[in-house]
């Protein structure tokens, strides 16, 4: 088995409109100018420097935005072009909820478990609901269309529908679950949640959290893990009310590693003494105590958002963003973590602060999907990295996105136009089929 970073290709769209309460960095960039071109150029540079350090690679497309099929549902009437001027005119903020290109953050497209750890042996894949914030709920059926045209083939994939029910199982994908394992172990799926639909919890007080417990247990049910393959830790409350939506704000884990914040789960000593049983020895964890690594700095700077990733050598690389080395507390323990009794070998700093600025890092860029040589091989759609795509995509950014984008930008019809012809080009270079509304 072989893991692929599956990372969003950032949407013509891109920008700050300030639409997720408890994302600090949405809320603090909301309002400013952002430069679609060169995100998506700076997502393409992530995808290449991980494909080269011997990591499997691969991409998944943006959504239409702003989305037509949502506004004509709200009641929007008339040609693509008066839809938009008429939502402009009486909904100037359903425009902006329906323009953003939040669907780069593919940890929140869905949960996945390879086909190693299911009972039935194929790849489940549930695209996730993302009901907690209307910007991203409407991702959802795109993102299931996509995942469709991909894994396709029944024999090796079986593609959920997301989660029905709403608010009681509002799911947000990848970026709550982390699956670890060790040589001789079962695999462990955490899957975390913030609240709990019917279940008296005591949660946040500031901020929302997003995914319930209900959820995550639905997950677990539906991907076919064994009862003693999943653990279902909370998200601590006082984290997700210092700026932890979700949580691979302050944890992320590969394999026998697991890396986190002393406030990204409640209780989280049980949580390592219940990993340790499961995994047995091999099993290693770094933990920052807010004396070392203030939750404020972490929630600033994203260390625990990195991508940890293993190499062909059997060592482990972290890909973090550039935030991380700028704040001194949040460096210090990456280096602490590089020096430490673990498999982590090296750090390495990349450059996306276009997605950052909206709450996103490298870890929230990428769905991670474990497959066989022969899952990999059913899989037709031109979506797997490599140069020749690279300098097709890169032509093709630069083909179709503006420079700057002002939020009030997103009134003009001529933005949808735009990334319509974009989409339809790119469905073709990626061989996708037609998965969006407009080309059906
Ligand atoms: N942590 C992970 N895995 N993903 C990060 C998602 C960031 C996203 N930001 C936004 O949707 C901001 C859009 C805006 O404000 O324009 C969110 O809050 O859902």
């Amino acid at each position: 088995m072989r893991e692929y970073n599956f990372d969003g290709l950032i949407g013509p769209t891109h920008n700050y409109a300030g639409l997720s309460p408890g994302n600090l960095a949405s809320q603090h960039h909301g309002g400013q100018p952002s430069h679609p071109r060169e995100a998506a150029l700076q997502g393409l540079e992530k995808m290449r420097f991980v494909s080269e350090l011997g990591v499997g690679q691969a991409v998944l497309p943006p959504q239409p935005r702003p989305s037509l099929r949502t506004l004509r549902a709200l009641g929007f009437t008339g040609s693509d072009e008066e839809v938009i001027t008429r939502a402009a005119r009486d909904g100037e903020h359903l425009l902006r909820l329906t323009s953003s290109a939040s669907a780069m953050w593919t940890a929140n497209a869905a949960t996945v478990a390879p086909s190693a750890d299911t009972a039935d042996g194929r790849v489940h894949l549930t695209p996730a609901n993302l009901t907690q914030m209307f910007h991203r709920a409407i991702e959802a059926d795109t993102t299931h269309a996509v995942l469709r045209a991909i894994f396709a083939d029944a024999k090796h994939f079986q593609v959920h529908a997301p989660l029905p029910g709403a608010a009681h199982f509002a799911d947000e994908g990848a970026a709550n679950h982390t699956r670890l394992f060790t040589p001789g172990h079962k695999a462990v799926h955490v899957l975390a949640w913030g609240r709990s639909a019917w279940q008296d919890v005591k949660g946040p007080q500031r901020f929302p959290a997003r995914q319930t417990l209900e959820s995550s247990q639905a997950l677990a049910r539906l991907h076919q893990l064994a009862p003693e393959q999943v653990v279902l830790p909370q998200q601590h409350p006082d984290g997700i009310d210092a700026g932890a939506f979700h949580t691979d704000v302050l944890a992320v884990g590969n394999e026998r590693f697991l890396m986190l914040h002393a406030l990204a789960f409640v209780e989280h000593p049980k949580l390592l003494q219940t990993l340790r049983e499961k995994l047995g020895d091999a099993f290693r964890f770094e933990v920052a105590t807010d004396a070392e690594l203030p939750v404020k700095d972490a929630v600033r700077a994203y260390p625990f958002n990195s991508q940890v990733l293993s190499l062909p050598d059997g060592s482990m690389a972290i890909i973090a963003p550039i935030e991380s080395r700028e704040t001194p507390t949040a460096h210090a323990f990456l280096e602490r973590v590089v020096a430490g009794d673990n498999p982590v070998k090296a750090v390495h700093y990349l450059d996306v602060r276009q997605s950052m600025n909206n709450g996103g890092g490298p870890a929230c860029l990428r769905q991670r999907i474990s497959l066989t040589d022969a899952e990999r091989a059913a899989i037709t759609a031109d979506v797997f990295y490599s140069p020749a795509l690279h300098e097709g995509l890169a032509a093709w950014v630069r083909k179709h996105y503006r420079d700057v984008l002002k939020p009030e930008d997103v009134r003009d019809p001529q933005l949808a136009r735009e990334t319509m012809t974009a989409l339809d080009e790119l469905s073709r270079l990626l061989k996708l089929g037609s998965v969006y509304d407009f080309q059906q």
